[in-house]
This record gives structure tokens, C-alpha cells and sequence, in this order.
């Protein structure tokens, strides 16, 4: 698992985003993708970022992917494999960037036919927890016209990343700005952010 855990770091270091496959077993990414299929079905993800019915509305032009938190409450035998898999990662991160990740939090995403995320950044202004934004794709196939790529917006030049199954993305919360481009097809993932709490 270190050397998945460095190319994803070698390539954050050398590029800004990083990226790499296996960082999910193919195996692991199924019943996650099994997981996220069986809440959708059951009503039981919600659109992101609503607090209330005005914040809702405001949201919807922002972003209208849906959303369910995984916690270790659930019992998942699948979570928590998960959560496992990501201590071993924020432990590898501390002892070789110096980092100082104390927590973390990941949610499934469902992007629906039409659904998309406009342009933002992951670290919100009255709080400055999130220190690294990763996602995780669970898409079997996708192909030139599905639309859905996450675009990132470097400086000089935009980055578009297609949200393939078995692909994973790491990238500074606090700098880069970045969007989910309209999905021609449902769209499916894990999202989540390595915090500092210090
Ligand atoms: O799904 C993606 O590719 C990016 C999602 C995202 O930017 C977010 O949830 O903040
Ligand atoms: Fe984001």
C-alpha cells in the first residue's frame, strides 16, 4: 500500500493534484459502489450543502449532487474497511510531509443525469479545518461526451481529470479551485477532506 500512498504523494508534490490508481481495491470500490447505489434507491442521500429551504434553492445553483455521510456508527464492515484504509494513509502523510492531519470526514456522492458543481474551492471561509480534499471515483466506464470530468484550474492551464472507477485524486483544499462539469450519466464517488484541528 506505500508505494500507492507515494505515487498519490509524488504526484501531488510534483504536479499539485495528485493522482493514482489502487488506491481502493477493485474489491473494496465495489461494495462502496454497492453501498452508494442501495442509499440512493432507499431516498436516503441528500442534496448537498441544504441547511435550510432559502439555503437550499441558493445551493441548487451551485451544486446538485447528492450526499450521505459514511460514519463508523454505521457498522459497515465496508466503512470501516474505508476508515482504516485512510488511517494508515493520514499516518503515512504525517511521518513523511510533516503534516498534521488529526481528523477527516468522506461522504458518497451521487451526481444525476444534468447534475454538476460550480466552480469552488473545499476550505470554507470561516474555518480553516480542511487541509486535503480526496476523491475517489466508482464509475465502471466513462467515455469522451459522458461530461462529468472534474476541471481544475491551475494558473496557467485547466486540468480535466474523468471520473473513472479505481481512480483517486489529492489536492490542497485551500488553493486549488476546481468544478465538476455537467453529467451527461450518473456519476458516482467519495469525497472527503483530511483535517487539521490544531
Ligand atoms: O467529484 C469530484 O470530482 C469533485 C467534487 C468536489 O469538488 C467536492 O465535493 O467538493
Ligand atoms: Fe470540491
Amino acid at each position: 500500500m506505500q508505494k500507492i500512498f507515494n505515487t498519490l504523494i509524488d504526484s501531488y508534490i510534483d504536479n499539485s493534484v495528485g493522482i493514482t490508481e489502487g488506491f481502493l481495491t477493485k474489491r473494496l470500490a465495489a461494495h462502496l459502489k454497492e453501498n452508494l447505489a442501495l442509499l440512493y434507491q432507499n431516498r436516503k442521500m441528500q442534496n448537498a450543502g441544504t441547511g435550510n429551504e432559502a439555503l437550499a434553492v441558493q445551493n441548487k445553483a451551485v451544486r446538485s449532487d447528492q450526499i450521505y455521510w459514511l460514519d463508523p456508527s454505521h457498522n459497515d464492515p465496508y466503512e470501516d474497511e474505508f476508515f482504516a484504509l485512510i488511517d494508515d494513509f493520514v499516518k503515512h502523510l504525517n511521518s513523511t510531509c510533516y503534516t498534521s492531519i488529526t481528523s477527516y470526514e468522506f461522504h458518497y456522492a451521487l451526481y444525476e443525469e444534468g447534475s454538476f458543481y460550480k466552480k469552488h474551492i473545499d476550505q470554507f471561509r470561516n474555518n480553516d479545518s480542511r487541509q486535503f480534499s480526496m476523491i475517489m471515483y466508482l464509475n465502471e466506464s466513462w467515455q469522451t461526451g459522458d461530461g462529468g470530468e472534474l476541471c481544475i484550474h491551475h494558473d496557467t492551464f485547466e486540468q480535466k481529470i474523468t471520473p473513472l472507477n479505481g481512480k483517486s485524486v489529492f489536492f490542497k483544499s485551500s488553493e486549488l479551485l476546481h468544478e465538476v462539469a455537467l453529467t451527461n450519466k450518473p456519476r458516482m464517488s467519495i469525497t472527503g477532506w483530511l483535517k487539521s484541528d490544531l
